[in-house]
């Protein structure tokens, strides 16, 4: 049966010719685009009966389509016929029994004709136009005479079904929402009770569901449908206007799956639930504009303040109240002054000033998120650092059920959020219920939703839960699908089923992916015999792994993670001699002067313990302060291959650092360096290598065969932050994770203490026990020099004194950034020998700083640091077998409950999450991440690093079954929609 693709039904009232015009023209286009058939047809209302050459001359200026024929409406048949001249004839026709319905005959002898009546419809006008108009296309046809020519079955409700089933698997290729509408019309002419429209709907529902319902299990689903549907253009959403289709895809929005992959940034209770408010804390409250109002306070200064009233319910005195109660409970508004400043005198413009102010709309609904201030009046806060999300204007009927978690969207190109909103829960409703790729034991065997149920958990969650598990099964197809794709290649370059097994097994026992130490180079073995202590089996196993790495032909890029203080860095060491040992170069890279210093000092104390002078590596230290005579000596070293290792700064890799033959960079606290830094660093010594004087001098045939090879690298953090781990994705077998603590350590104790004297005294006195006891103690201060707009913080320089005078007996140091490289050395050098017992820092020490036997860490203004920065301080004590102490003084009692995290845990991971969670919903979805590595868009992989290994097991179980993946059709095609992955530092 030929379809036609579409009819333009419009209506005569309120448009003149222009409009008509236009709307021809767009729809003609549209028809033009739809590859089923470019048949146009089109339904004129009442209002140009009198005007049929109108619409004739507008139909003729249409190119492009085959025109079937211009219906004039009427209101109905009995008009139609009433009116006709020719009315015996048509009824007599319709009666005939061999009655053959010929459109061209019918339009001929009727100019104006209508099948069905159609109400005032308003043209174009929102997004669910069409399917306005039709649903309220009335069947009202033919006057229960159903020409001989079409099928019976077609006006039957029970045969209507399957009809619409065979047309929907007719159609499955195509634009299909549009046709199905096509469809439901076509079926409406030709029904009888108006009750059928529901029905037809549902069934039509129910076919369009049916593909992959009917598959059951995932893998017998065709190779395409699953793709076929997320990479529908997003033109198959019925009723966008032109400007909406060009907007959205002005954002990005081309298809289903860019839509539905726009997750919300955070969630929110509409409701305010009740909440203690303290000074400090984050919070995120829904409220109703009052005033914006943009002010000019000098010729060069300006601000601008939005107030927001907010409802809050008041705290119950009944901790068991349910939710049910909390709304019945009283309600106490609050009002939020947004503010923000500006200095400069552009800032202070008129038009400027406007142009801010009309930003916020008075009476619009919104959802602020910020740190909040309390102000002098009661009920009164100020935000100066916030987000704010309008939810919907004061005019808006749209209701959110109470209750469910409200999504908040990252805003995308000023397009309407609540457009957004509505846009993305029309996507969802046209999802097939069983959508998903994935085989449904993979998903059950870690309890997981389907891939249709994460899309409805994420945007429209029933509670937050429902939104975590739909965000934790999202994480696990990215996971899943990068790690697919990196074996599937892998395994693609292999040629028998033996070998391939074979490689699969390899990933499945990473046991079998280790050089165990007889295998080891001697100068690698003989630093192993002069180190004080002996490595852990989590170090030990780490090096093996480290060192199949080297051993292999690809470029090694691999993580090595473990929580401070665990002992990475001399497993990097290890790594570092076995190159050496094979006749190649190190480079050991960290983000400070003070670590590389000290990572120097380390090295070469080692290596002083080593007998043989021919097997002791000559060690540089090349960093910003190094003078330039001796750089430039050190820099020759390197490029001669006189010297075999550097530890450095960032300066390694300055263009004028040459290298004989670098074969490993180890870049510690990685996280510190950008990608394009390290990418820098990767790609400069590739080229290096090739010019290797050293290799082509050399008669070593291996050495020869490899010069073309880029360096491997090794990272290393104690944070398990998300690019790190993305970093960890890309190499072979890529992630090393150190999991125990040399022994003999103990945990550090903590102590949350309030700032105020007693608190003060408190821990003074804890530190003269410690001191008395032979400890030592470090000082941490948030700012160096005391600021007169922040007089509540305590400084480093300004305590010095008073630190002195109140530990007379003890010697104080001082240690911060601004000081030269030298007295910084100098500073921690004392410390280190003991000629000062008490050092005043500042955060510099904050990473890899070693001084195994200082004992007592007191942090001044500890709520000033973060979570994760106050976990890396505390490492810095507790490093050796004396038992060790943190204390934590807050300045403000509100900041006790987040710092209190602390005092209960010591793992990095933990408290990484525990940051999250505290620092309230502001940003836990959509944190995206830049440079080149690829985007996760919904996994925090500080604490979805577990995930990370399911993902793994997962795709290593589907290669198992099917090294191609052709039991897997689905996973396959989906595969393949997927971004391909770039190399590290491309
Ligand atoms: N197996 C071991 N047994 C005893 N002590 C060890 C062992 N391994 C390392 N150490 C010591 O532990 C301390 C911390 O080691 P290292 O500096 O390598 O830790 P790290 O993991 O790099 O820590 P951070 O992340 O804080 O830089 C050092 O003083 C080191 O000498």
């Amino acid at each position: 049966m030929a379809v036609t693709t579409l009819a333009v039904h419009m209506c005569s009232m309120g448009f003149g010719e222009k409009c008509l015009r236009h709307a021809v023209n767009f729809e003609a286009e549209r028809a033009y685009r739809n590859i089923f058939g470019r048949r146009l047809r089109f339904c004129l209302s009442s209002g140009f009966r009198s005007k049929h050459k109108f619409p004739e001359k507008l139909l003729k200026g249409v190119d492009g389509c085959e025109k079937e024929s211009a219906f004039m409406g009427y209101s109905g048949l009995d008009e139609l016929i009433g009116n006709s001249r020719s009315r015996e004839k048509f009824i007599e026709n319709l009666k005939g029994e061999n009655f053959e319905f010929d459109a061209a005959l019918a339009c001929k002898q009727f100019p104006s004709i209508t099948l069905g009546c159609f109400p005032t419809v308003e043209l174009y006008d929102g997004p669910a136009c069409y399917s306005q108009i039709t649903e309220s296309l009335v069947p009202q046809i033919l006057g229960g005479s159903i020409p001989s020519h079409i099928d019976a079955n077609w006006v039957d409700p029970k045969c209507l079904y399957q009809n619409l089933q065979s047309i929907y698997s007719e159609m499955s290729n195509m634009n299909a929402p549009y046709i199905l509408e096509e469809k439901v019309d076509q079926c409406f002419i030709h029904s009888q009770s108006p009750d059928w429209k529901m029905e037809t709907r549902n069934a039509l529902q129910l076919t369009a569901d049916k593909p992959c319902s009917n598959a059951g299990s995932v893998t017998q689903q065709t190779a395409t449908s699953v793709a076929e549907i997320l990479d529908k253009h997003i033109n198959c959403l019925t009723g966008l206007t032109k400007r909406q289709l060009s907007q959205l895809e002005n954002c990005g929005f081309h298809t289903l799956r860019k839509l539905l992959h726009h997750f919300p940034r955070t969630y929110v209770d509409l409701q305010n639930a009740e909440m203690e408010i303290d000074d400090g804390q984050y919070l995120i409250f829904v409220g109703k504009i009052m005033s914006s109002r943009a002010i000019r306070a000098s010729s060069s200064f300006s601000f601008l303040e939005v107030v927001v009233a907010c409802e809050v319910a008041d705290a119950d005195p009944n901790p068991e109240c349910t939710p049910n109660k909390l709304e019945e409970r009283q309600k106490r508004t609050i009002y939020l002054h947004l503010k923000k400043f500006f200095r400069g005198t552009r800032f202070t413009c008129s038009p400027f000033l406007r142009s801010i102010q009309e930003k916020h709309r008075e009476g619009d609904i919104v959802c602020v998120s910020g740190k909040v201030r309390t102000m002098r009046g009661k009920d009164h806060f100020e935000m100066r650092e916030y987000n704010i999300d309008v939810l919907k204007g004061e005019d808006d009927s749209c209701v959110y059920p109470k209750g469910r978690p409200y999504p908040i969207y990252p805003s995308k190109k000023g397009l309407n959020p609540e457009f957004l909103r509505d846009i993305i829960s029309r996507s969802l409703k046209i999802l097939p219920v069983e959508l998903d790729p994935l085989p449904k034991d993979v998903t059950q065997d870690i309890c997981l939703p389907s891939l249709s149920d994460a899309y409805i958990g994420i945007h429209q969650p029933a509670n937050l839960n429902e939104a975590d598990l739909a965000r934790r099964r999202l994480i696990f197809d990215e996971f899943f699908y990068l790690q697919l794709g990196r074996l599937f290649q892998m395994l693609e370059g292999l040629g028998t089923k033996v070998e391939k097994d074979g490689l699969l097994k390899r990933y499945t026992k990473p046991e079998l992916n280790t050089i165990f130490m007889e295998e080891w180079s001697s100068i690698t073995k003989t630093f192993m015999k002069v180190l004080p202590y002996t490595l852990t089996s989590s170090q030990l196993r780490a090096t093996s792994e480290i060192i199949w790495d080297l051993k292999r032909p690809v470029p090694m890029n691999r993580l090595l993670q473990g929580d401070v203080g665990c002992g990475k860095t001399v497993v990097a060491f290890l790594a570092c001699m076995e190159v050496i040992g094979s006749g190649y170069q190190a480079a050991f890279m960290v983000p400070t002067e003070l670590l590389a210093f000290q990572h120097y000092e380390h090295l070469l104390g080692l290596l002083e313990k080593i007998e043989a002078t021919n097997e002791k590596p000559s060690v540089a230290l090349l960093t910003g302060s190094t003078p330039s005579k001796q750089a430039q000596l050190i820099r020759k070293g390197l490029q001669t291959g006189d010297i075999s290792m550097v530890i450095g700064t960032h300066t390694l890799i300055a263009e004028k650092v040459e290298f004989s033959a670098l074969r490993i960079a180890v870049v510690d606290e990685q996280h510190r360096f950008g990608v394009v830094q390290r990418g820098r660093f990767n790609s400069k010594l590739y080229f290096n290598s090739i010019t290797s004087q050293l290799v082509s001098t050399s008669s070593n045939n291996s050495a020869k065969n490899d010069v073309a090879m880029a360096p491997h690298v090794l990272a290393m953090s104690a944070t398990p932050i998300p690019r790190s781990l993305a970093l960890a994705l890309y190499g072979d077998m890529s992630l090393t994770q150190i999991t125990d603590l040399p022994p003999g350590r103990t945990p550090v104790k903590t102590y949350i203490i309030e700032g105020n004297e007693a608190g003060f005294e408190r821990a003074y006195q804890m530190m003269l026990e410690d001191l008395e006891a032979g400890g030592k103690v470090y000082l941490v201060y948030p700012v160096i020099e005391q600021s007169e707009q922040l007089p509540q913080l305590r400084a480093a320089s300004a305590d010095l004194e008073t630190i002195s005078t109140k530990f007379s007996g003890y010697k104080c140091g001082l240690l911060h950034g601004r000081m030269r490289s030298d007295e910084k050395e100098e500073a921690l050098r004392m410390f280190r020998s003991g000629e000062t017992n008490i050092l005043l820092s500042t955060q510099v020490i904050e990473i890899g700083v070693d001084i195994p036997d200082a004992s007592m860490m007191v942090v001044m203004n500890a709520e000033r640091f973060g979570m994760a920065q106050l976990h890396q301080l505390r490492g810095r004590v507790g490093r050796g077998e004396r038992k060790s102490k943190c204390i934590l003084l807050a300045s403000t009692s509100s900041s006790l409950k987040r710092l209190k995290v602390l005092e209960k845990s010591s793992d990095g991971f933990y408290l990484a999450n525990m940051d999250l969670v505290l620092r309230g919903p502001g940003d836990l979805l959509g944190k995206k991440q830049s440079g080149h590595l690829p985007e996760f868009p919904v996994a925090r992989l500080e604490v979805d690093g577990n995930i990370l290994q399911d993902a793994h097991h997962a795709a290593l179980k589907v290669l198992e079954t099917s090294h191609d993946l052709e039991k897997f059709p689905d996973l396959k095609a989906e595969l393949s929609m997927r971004q391909p992955l770039c190399p590290l530092g491309d």
